[in-house]
């Protein structure tokens, strides 16, 4: 079978076949061998910030001084809430996530390679709509990631 997100299509004009990335809707004629690479996707996630994370601070908390194995703990028990089935992930991230975008219910909206810091986007990448990260760390701290498109 074709991997993830590819389609085979016949070119009208030649007969020939050819593949169709259906995230990015360009072609190719090389049958391709890995998931297609989905060029935009969307994203939710629970961010829980430490003593020396880049901006220890949130709509939260003033000042965050927890030690990064407190917030790592703390991120994990959200993730075995939510796999679960204890709570949802938008429920924990509007009430905990240390981001702004705790009011969307951690929905960071669509975005392209080279917005997010690196470790972010590398995970993000990899999952498939509705799948949900292991912890990631960054320089904001540490995040559970659900992908949503
Ligand atoms: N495009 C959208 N929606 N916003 C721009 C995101 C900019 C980007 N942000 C991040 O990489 C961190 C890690 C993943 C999410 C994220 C959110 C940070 C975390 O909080 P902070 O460390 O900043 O206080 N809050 C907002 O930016 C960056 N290149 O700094």
């Amino acid at each position: 079978p074709l991997p993830e997100g590819w389609e085979m299509r016949t070119s009208r004009s030649t007969g020939m076949t050819y593949f169709l990335n259906i995230y990015t809707k360009k072609s190719q004629w090389e049958r391709p061998e890995a998931p297609a690479d989905a060029g935009e996707i969307r994203c939710r996630h629970i961010l829980v910030k430490h003593a020396e994370s880049r901006r220890p601070s949130s709509w939260r908390e003033e000042s965050i001084t927890r030690t990064k194995e407190e917030a790592l703990e703390q991120l994990k028990t959200y993730r075995k809430q939510i796999v679960g089935n204890e709570a949802t992930f938008v429920d924990l991230a509007t009430k905990f996530s240390d981001c702004s975008s705790a009011k969307r219910g951690g929905d960071l909206g669509m975005f392209k390679r080279g917005q997010m810091q690196a470790p972010f986007e590398e995970e993000a990448f990899k999952l498939k709509v509705g799948q949900l990260s292991k912890p990631v760390e960054t320089d904001s701290g540490f995040h559970i990631i659900l992908r949503t498109m």
